[in-house]
């Protein structure tokens, strides 16, 4: 292709330009000349001045900064004028020689005007005198930050907008670099620096993005931490593209934090209770709900990411699951992942007259030959370098792999661990992996493992759960909050997607042979194999008031027969008439499942090994805000000795989450829990439709 050049069009205008000035100037001599003649003036006078002509062309023309060249013509234009003004004057004007004379010369000056036009100050491409483009009112900042950036960085730079955000919480400005080279690498490396030089409050920060082009920058800058406001999930199921970017939350400015998934794989790291989990299933809904999108998870630990996606299937609600396929062991995996190599390669050539047929470097993917995203969850295990288990090592092997070959086929993965250390993921997997995710963290070595150093992923910036950085080609290191994505929108989703979802194309669903299609029965032996426990059918009673502080112990229920959590083997329990018995005459035990009198389903052992109850973290908790209605996260967390990570995580495990905005205790804005949410939790957990975790269930620890 030409790259065409648009010319200027002619300027015709009387007053500026080659064409104008050449006419304007042909007729003011002949004006001259003939009001000079008329009048009959001596020659001395257009002779003097002319030679005053002649030195103000000179001063004018040093003073605009004029090349030697373009001097030159201006002097002999000045000189030209006046001598044919004294000629005409000592004479006559009005003779054809003299005309046409001041006619050539003319024509002269107004061709060759365009090669000696003085070049206004270089301002560069896209360049623009700020006062002109800056309001007043931010003008200052502007000023300011030019100050700061030069005072931090040594570069020199000029800010040519500043924009304030919908959601007050910060601005960007938009900056031109100087013309030395410098890129605005220099800046994204120093945004901690920029932050804090700017005295920006704890959890805001700086952020260094492409600007209109590479001698420009766009920098964020965060004024009120908006990462520690909740950001709802989007919960549009409407089909997707593979090939559009799939929303994942939020920045700081509200703007959304997407990433692209057709032709990239991504590397997530987080670590328990960062709120990875959340995000993955973010990353599962996203990828499912394409229109020519597949899903697949391993999760050998159980399967419990896929659990909630296949819950619908499982109850028979749908005839397929939202997801594809789903390993939950190692056996199963190993063979998935083997399959999913072998289609991929396959596709290359099965689908090699696509390409051809549409001119495409990419294989074009649609409903019929659909996309597929493989999701490894906590992928630290199969990932790992330094595993001398052959079976996960040939797992990892056959991952890397499809991390290789597989983007132009359309097959992609997501990998998930618990740290980004080297032991867990290799080097080269987060080089391959171009979408990187770094879930909250507080070790700024892993994050530099995942992103690098001096690339602007500060822990002090997030702000706990479901916060984090992230990095798609591209693109910058950036901070982002999650879209909070809850178990009960899932529910919903899995069905939809379930009947919605394309079916694998025929050369890969042969590739597969019967171990792909025999793939949902073994799905569904591993996730309903277990008998589903019966919770008992009888209500338990009102939570009781909580235990004082200085007697941690939960105390004895009051009122009627109970039955306790029994731990350690059957051999170790008493007698059931034994408790029947102590349980009529009154309270046993502390903390337990009232069964009332006599009624109910009579339980199982295991059932009531199973029943919890309140959990003593909650009984301390609502212990701790007493009459109050709400209390801090901190607040909290100090009196129950526990970090506040640890405590967003214990509650968060029983669904008792912050509230979504700050309010005020004791003179300070910050996020905290409310109590009625923790009664809430409580009265749940006795009515047998909240389970106690593990985790939960043993606080404190011993
Ligand atoms: N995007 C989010 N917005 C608000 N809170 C969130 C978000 N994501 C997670 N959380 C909170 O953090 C808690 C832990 O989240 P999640 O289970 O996703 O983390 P995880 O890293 O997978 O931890 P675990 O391995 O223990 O499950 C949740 O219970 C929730 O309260």
């Amino acid at each position: 292709m030409v790259a065409t050049k648009t010319k200027p069009p002619a300027d015709w205008s009387l007053t500026h330009g080659p064409i104008g000035g050449a006419v304007n100037g042909f007729l003011a001599l002949a004006a001259l000349g003939a009001a000079a003649h008329a009048v009959d003036i001596d020659a001395w006078l257009p002779a003097a001045g002319t030679a005053v002509s002649a030195v103000g062309s000179i001063l004018h023309s040093l003073d605009r900064g004029a090349h030697t060249p373009t001097l030159l013509y201006r002097l002999c234009c000045a000189l030209s004028a006046g001598s044919w003004l004294t000629y005409t004057a000592a004479t006559t004007p009005w003779t054809s020689g003299a005309f046409y004379a001041l006619g050539l010369g003319a024509l002269a000056a107004g061709v060759l005007a365009p090669w000696f036009r003085i070049k206004e100050p270089a301002t560069g491409a896209g360049r623009t005198v700020r006062a002109a483009v800056v309001p007043r009112r931010v003008a200052q900042v502007a000023a300011d930050w030019e100050q700061r950036i030069l005072a931090v960085t040594r570069v020199r730079v000029e800010i040519t907008d500043v924009r304030t955000w919908d959601s007050k919480a910060g601005y960007t400005l938009t900056g031109l670099l100087p013309l030395d080279g410098t890129t605005r690498q220099i800046l994204a490396g120093a945004s901690d620096q920029l932050a804090a030089a700017a005295r920006l409050p704890d959890g805001c920060g700086v952020e260094v993005a492409k600007g209109p082009h590479r001698g420009s920058f766009v920098m964020h800058v965060m004024t009120v931490n908006r990462l520690t406001e909740d950001v709802d999930w989007h919960g549009d199921l409407s089909a997707r593209d593979i090939h559009d970017p799939a929303w994942l939350g939020e920045h700081r400015d509200s703007s959304p934090m997407t990433v692209p998934l057709r032709e990239e794989s991504v590397i997530l790291i987080g670590q328990k209770g960062s709120g990875k989990t959340t995000l993955l299933h973010g990353l599962i809904w996203e990828s499912a709900r394409c229109f020519n999108g597949l899903t697949a998870v391993i999760d050998v630990n159980g399967g419990s990411l896929a659990q909630p996606w296949l819950h619908p299937w499982l109850e028979g609600e749908t005839a397929r699951p939202a997801i594809d396929w789903v390993a939950a062991d190692l056996d199963e995996a190993l063979e998935m992942t083997r399959i999913l190599v072998e289609m991929a390669i396959d596709r290359k050539t099965s689908y090699r007259h696509l390409k051809v047929q549409h001119n495409l470097s990419l294989l074009p993917l649609s409903a019929d030959l659909p996309s597929y995203q493989l999701l490894v969850d906590e992928g630290g295990e199969l990932m790992s370098t330094t595993s001398r288990d052959p079976i996960k090592n040939e797992i990892r092997d056959n991952i890397e792999e499809l991390l290789r070959i597989g983007r132009d086929a359309g097959f992609n993965t997501i990998i998930s661990a618990l740290r980004a250390v080297q032991d867990m993921v290799s080097p080269d997997v987060v080089k391959q992996s171009k979408v990187k995710i770094g879930m909250y963290c507080d070790d700024e070595a892993e994050l530099a493992y995942l992103f690098g150093w001096n690339k602007g992923a500060d822990p002090d910036e997030l702000a706990g759960p479901g916060t984090g950085f992230y990095r798609v080609p591209g693109s910058t290191v950036r901070p982002f909050k999650g879209g909070n994505l809850r178990h009960g929108d899932i529910a919903r989703a899995a069905v939809t997607i379930a009947n919605n979802r394309p079916d694998l194309d025929a050369a890969g669903i042969a590739v597969g042979g019967d171990f792909y299609r025999d793939r949902l029965q073994r799905m569904r032996e591993t996730f309903s194999g277990k008998a589903q426990v019966a919770l008992p059918t009888q209500r338990p009673r009102a939570p009781q008031p909580p235990a004082p502080a200085e007697q941690p112990t939960p105390p004895a229920r009051a009122g009627g027969p109970q039955l306790t959590v029994l731990r350690g083997g059957a051999a170790s329990w008493p007698d059931p008439s034994e408790i029947a018995a102590a349980a009529a005459a009154g309270p046993v035990f502390a903390g337990d499942y009232d069964l009332g009198t006599g009624q109910g389903e009579t339980l199982t052992a295991e059932q009531v090994h199973d029943a919890a109850p309140v959990p003593e973290l909650l009984i301390q908790a609502l212990d701790v805000i007493g009459e109050d209605r709400r209390i801090h996260s901190v607040a909290l967390a100090r009196a129950l000795r526990l970090e506040q990570a640890e405590l967003a995580d214990l509650l968060g495990a029983l669904g008792v989450r912050t509230l979504p905005n700050p309010f005020e205790r004791g003179g300070e804005r910050l996020r905290g829990y409310e109590r009625q949410h923790l009664q809430d939790a409580a009265e749940a957990i006795r009515r047998g439709e909240l389970q106690v975790p593990p985790e939960v269930a043993d606080w404190p620890a011993a």
